[in-house]
């Protein structure tokens, strides 16, 4: 691997003796790491190659799959994420009440690794708002979202500092900011031919802008995470540094074993692939000191189902009680967890550009019409009428192809299709036919070969 010059010099410069470990390690397979869904538990275990130290549902694979053709990865069973950066639920587990009501902000956000990573750290009595400013990356965020069925989410597409309505609202705050990603060289060559100098410099100040936006939207007391996948310092030091300088923030120091191989710098802690099996990856935590605490309170601005579709809405729910149901103007019934409701009517306000929760469905006249967000969502009723499918026929289905299995014997009505358990979404038996009700888009276009 040719690195570039400059490049090689700074990395000389900040491990020394380490250096030639570190160019090394650069030529060495990328591990391959999935972190499981532990509120969708899936029957086929994961043949691994030993556990990621800092998190628990995390596994080596001894090598990559095709993802693609595993309906459980469709199903939301499991998340394919990059090892060191699952190091972010470590950090926040350490500094925060966890079995407190939290309201998190993941500020960019996309692809959503680390928004399905905060989603099984928090409790079903927090809420979660993953944020993108990229409008073509905020699909995929929605779909892994989708997949991943935390219920209490909100998806937003805002510049951070469009955020200003929201100051002092959030228990912790993640910016993963967009970096030079010098720790990606060996997954993705591509970060290595856009680097330089220069990239370094743009990055610098685009961070600098990004904290002092998430830095205002943390309340008292409250996290903020801030992390890169880079290795420069000018990056990740200097200016988690310059955070504690300009605003009321003081860096908290975390407890990690020796035998991890995480580097402790003066502000935060760094990830290097000869050191750890992990990428490059650096990580700062801070408190802050003082502050204006943004109060919850609002109304929300949606009609509000009448009592009759409530009655019919129950059904599909496994704990419909805990949701209060209201209709937006295009007809989508949204669910929102009663006790959130004031801090959902203060998201809605403050944000003009994102999903409105949990869409279920809509009614066509008197009939459900169940949406794809429900089928996946951990909070659809379990007992509702499913078909266990082969692997093939799981395919076939994600593929929006005629499956092999005969459904004649089945009701007619709404039917979940579902592979090892895990549901993968509707179905509709009308008769003789079965709609496939997988949205288009998500429909796996590869090839299957037999
Ligand atoms: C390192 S990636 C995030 C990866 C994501 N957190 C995950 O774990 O899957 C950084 C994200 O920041 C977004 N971004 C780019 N410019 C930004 C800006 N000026 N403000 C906020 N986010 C920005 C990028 O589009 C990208 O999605």
């Amino acid at each position: 691997m040719k690195l570039p010059e400059a490049f090689s010099l700074q990395m000389q410069h900040i491990l020394g003796e380490e250096y030639q470990a570190f160019v090394e390690s650069l030529s060495a397979p990328t591990p391959v790491t999935v972190r499981l869904n532990q509120r969708k538990k899936t029957t086929d275990p994961v043949i691994t190659q030993g556990n990621v130290a800092w998190h628990a549902d995390a596994h080596y694979l001894a090598e990559r799959p095709v993802f693609t053709l595993d309906p459980a990865f469709h199903a939301g069973a499991y998340y394919v994420q990059e090892a060191s950066s699952m190091f972010v639920a470590e950090a926040i587990r350490q500094t925060t009440d966890l079995n407190k009501s939290l309201k998190v902000m993941d500020l960019c956000a996309a692809p959503g690794g680390k928004s399905t990573l905060l989603a099984s750290l928090i409790n079903d009595k927090s809420l979660l708002v993953a944020n993108e400013v990229i409008k073509s990356r905020v699909g995929v965020l929605k779909e892994n979202l989708e997949k991943w069925g935390f219920p209490n989410y909100i998806v937003s597409n805002h510049d951070p500092e469009e955020m200003i309505d929201l100051e002092g609202f959030f228990d912790v705050v993640l910016t993963d900011a967009p970096c030079s990603g010098e720790g990606l060289f060996r997954k993705d060559p591509n970060a290595m031919n856009e680097w330089s100098e220069n990239n370094v410099q743009l990055c610098c100040a685009r961070q600098k802008r990004i904290l002092q936006a998430a830095a205002m939207l943390v309340a008292p007391g409250g996290i903020l995470c801030y992390s890169t996948c880079t290795y420069n310092e000018k990056e990740n030091e200097l200016n988690a540094q310059w955070l504690t300088q300009v605003a009321d923030f003081e860096h908290i120091k975390l407890k990690i074993p020796a035998e991890w191989g995480i580097v402790e710098r003066k502000f935060g802690y760094q990830f290097f692939p000869h050191k750890v099996r992990g990428e490059g990856f650096y990580l700062s935590v801070f408190r802050k000191t003082r502050g204006e605490q943004q109060e919850a309170r609002g109304k929300i601005k949606l009609n509000r189902l009448p009592q009759k579709k409530v009655e019919v809405l129950k059904e599909w729910l496994q704990t419909p009680d805990v949701f209060e149901y209201f209709e937006k103007p295009d007809g989508q019934i949204v669910a929102i967890p009663t006790h959130l409701s004031n801090e959902y009517a203060v998201l809605f306000r403050a944000l003009h550009k994102r999903s409105s929760g949990l869409e279920i469905g809509q009614f066509k006249g008197n009939d459900f019409i169940p949406s794809h967000d429900l089928a996946l969502s951990t909070a659809i009723a379990k007992d509702l009428p499913a078909v266990e499918l082969s692997k093939e026929d799981a395919l076939k289905f994600l593929k929006r192809e005629n499956l092999g299995v005969d459904l004649s014997e089945q009701p007619k009505g709404w039917l979940l299709a579902r592979y090892q358990g895990l549901n993968l979404g509707f179905m509709k038996v009308i008769g003789n036919r079965i709609n496939n009700y997988l949205p288009k888009e998500w429909r796996i276009r590869m090839e299957i070969l037999e």
